[in-house]
Formats: C-alpha cells, structure tokens, sequence
C-alpha cells in the first residue's frame, strides 16, 4: 500500500520546550491508524503540527508527496487534510445546519450536507438545533461532518470519544466505521483502547515525542504486558 502520509524527522513544541522530538510516522492510504500513548506524550501536538496549527522547528509532513511542513492550516486544509478537534469546537450559537454551511464545503469533494445527514440522520432530526443544544455525541457527529464537508484525503480525528457516555461512544464508532469501511485515511488519537482497536488497522504508541511501537491491532490487542508496559492499562 502507498503512503498517504510520511513524516519524518518532526521536531516541534511550545515555548516550554520540544514536545515532538524527532517524529517518524507513515499513514498507508486506505488505512486507520490509532496513535495511542499516555498523558502528555504529545499527541494532540502532533495532531496539530500536521494541520499547520503549529508550526514545527523542523522536519518533514508530506501528503502524497506534497510537503506540507511550515504551511499554514488553510493551506494544508486545501491539500486535503481536516481535523475534527479534541473538545468538538461547535459553534454554539449557531444551528446544525449553521455548523455545516459555514464549514465551506468543497464544491468539487465527494460530501455534500445531505449526506453528511444520510451518515448521520440524528443531525438531519436536529438540523434547527443550536449548537449549545446538541448532546456530547450530536455535537461529535457535527464535528466529524464539519470535517467531512472539506472533502479531505486525510482526516486527524483528536480523541473523538472524549468526554462520552459508553452508549454515544458507540454510536460515534458506528459512524466511524463506515467511513473506514468506505476507505478512509485517518490518524485516530484515542485513550478509550476499545475504540481504538474496534476502529484501527494499526496501532502506533508515542511516548515523549516518538514513535515507541507500531503494529497491526490484533497483534497489540493480544498483547496485555506490552499495552501495560507501553500504555499503563490493564
Ligand atoms: N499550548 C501549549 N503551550 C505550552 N505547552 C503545551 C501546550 N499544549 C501542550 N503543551 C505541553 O506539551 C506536552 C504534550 O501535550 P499534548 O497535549 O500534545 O499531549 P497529549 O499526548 O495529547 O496528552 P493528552 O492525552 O493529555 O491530551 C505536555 O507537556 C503539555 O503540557
């Protein structure tokens, strides 16, 4: 399979000092990849220095061969990347149908609102619905269709099941799994490891700012000692 995503090298971090310390991760097209690690370990960093929302100090983010390191996050958002954000960031006052007409759906991409709502019939029932009025997983689904909308290539799921009730996490993953049985290329950074192993082809464990272990799901799955070890989870 071809890489989607290559990175390599990634240096970056905040003022306090380096987080990402010289990253390197592959994301095969067609392919979930779970990006798993304790708190802290820079996660969301790297989310977000792949979307140009931060810029790093050094290396490498190509997308099909485009590099993207230093561009800006509309412009890598152009290239076809999209991120459905940890915490969600609906806008509250305004209504679902708001949420996704704002979103600047790409005229040429394959996702229209319409089938944003086909996925996700519960936002066609709250499409009048404020922002401030959906429930975790309503605002979650808007977030994941907001992103969809941008027809992306590649889409940076940060921590999807945060803040969830068991039941809307499932939900949630049901949505997901289509998309990835319909082909997606996605990074999924997760701490629930159910949602991570039921929605991932691989999973990558980064521990301060590197890449720790990588390996197919089942093989890490039945691993309990090395998910302890990497992760500290029973
Ligand atoms: N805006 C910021 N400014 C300064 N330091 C930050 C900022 N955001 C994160 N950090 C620091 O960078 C490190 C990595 O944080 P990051 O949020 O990337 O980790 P994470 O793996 O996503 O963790 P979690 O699972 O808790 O979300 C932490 O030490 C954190 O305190």
């Amino acid at each position: 399979m071809t890489d989607l995503l290559t990175v390599s090298g990634l240096h970056a971090g905040y003022a306090g000092g380096t987080v990402l310390d010289g990253l390197d991760l592959t994301v095969p097209a067609g392919s979930v990849v779970a990006l798993l690690g304790r708190n802290g370990a820079g996660k969301t960093t790297f989310v977000h220095t792949v979307m140009g929302m931060l810029r790093p100090y050094s290396g490498s983010v190509r997308l099909a061969g485009r590099e993207l390191a230093g561009a800006p996050a509309h412009a890598v958002a152009r290239s076809g990347v999209a991120i459905v954000p940890q915490g969600r960031r609906v806008f509250a006052p305004l209504t679902v149908e708001e949420n996704l007409r704002i979103a600047a759906p790409r005229r040429d991409g394959p996702w229209t609102v319409e089938r944003v709502y086909e996925l996700m019939p519960r936002l066609a029932e709250r499409r009048a619905n404020r922002g401030d009025q959906l429930s975790g997983g309503e605002q979650q689904m808007l977030a994941i269709g907001r992103a969809l909308l941008r027809g992306p290539r590649l889409l940076l799921l940060d921590e999807p099941s945060d803040g969830l009730a068991p039941a809307v996490v499932d939900q949630v993953a049901e949505v997901l799994e289509r998309l990835r049985d319909d082909g997606i290329s996605a990074v999924l950074v997760e701490q629930d490891l159910h949602l991570a192993f039921r929605l991932a082809d691989e999973v990558v464990v980064m521990s301060k700012g590197r890449i720790v272990h990588r390996g197919p799901t089942a093989e890490f799955r039945s691993d309990r000692r090395r998910a302890h070890a990497l992760l500290g989870v029973a």
